[in-house]
């Protein structure tokens, strides 16, 4: 394969790089409870993407290690305390939207301590492995789904 020197590459696919496109970086999580169900958040109608059904997390601020984001915004979102020693690493995102390029690691966890409550307002969905694809996800998401399912 060749390509041009006036057009830079990523990875493999040779796709053309994006420059200018902020890189936002946020965490998010997969919560499965003791029946093996997914805890979906729907985003509120105001936010960017309203109405997707998304995993809870949000944005890395500045100096902030990813884990310890996820940990913060699970308190701040879902009202739980998440020990750092029970979050595994899954898969990623990195996905190019029009305004910005996500990257965001996505990690499992079956263990917290409280009671999972929607403290934004948002509405939550315990969802079934075979139902994760009835429940509309921000594009980013759509490839983790079978990777996600493949592991529950
Ligand atoms: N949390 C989360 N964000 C996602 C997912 N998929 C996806 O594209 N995103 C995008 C939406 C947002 O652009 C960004 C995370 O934003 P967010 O709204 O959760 O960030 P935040 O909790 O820090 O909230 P805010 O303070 O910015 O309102 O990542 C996902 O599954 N979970
Ligand atoms: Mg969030």
């Amino acid at each position: 394969m060749t390509t041009s020197a006036s057009m830079p590459t990523t990875g493999a696919d040779a796709s053309p790089a994006s420059p200018g496109l902020k890189l936002v970086t946020c965490v998010a999580v997969a919560l499965i409870d003791a029946d093996n169900r997914v805890l979906l958040a729907q985003r509120p109608a105001h936010k960017p993407m309203g109405g997707l059904w998304e995993f809870p997390g949000g944005k890395i601020e500045a100096g902030e290690l990813p884990e310890a984001a996820l940990i913060r915004e699970l308190k701040e979102e879902l009202g739980i305390e998440v020990p750092q020693r029970c979050l595994a690493p899954l898969t990623f995102a990195s996905h190019s939207y029009e305004t910005f390029h996500l990257l965001m690691p996505l990690y499992i966890c079956r263990n917290w301590n409280g009671m999972v409550r929607p403290l934004e307002g948002q509405t939550l969905a315990w969802v079934r492995r075979d139902k994760l694809r009835d429940y509309p996800m921000p594009a980013a998401d759509v490839p983790l789904v079978p990777i996600l399912q493949d592991w529950l």
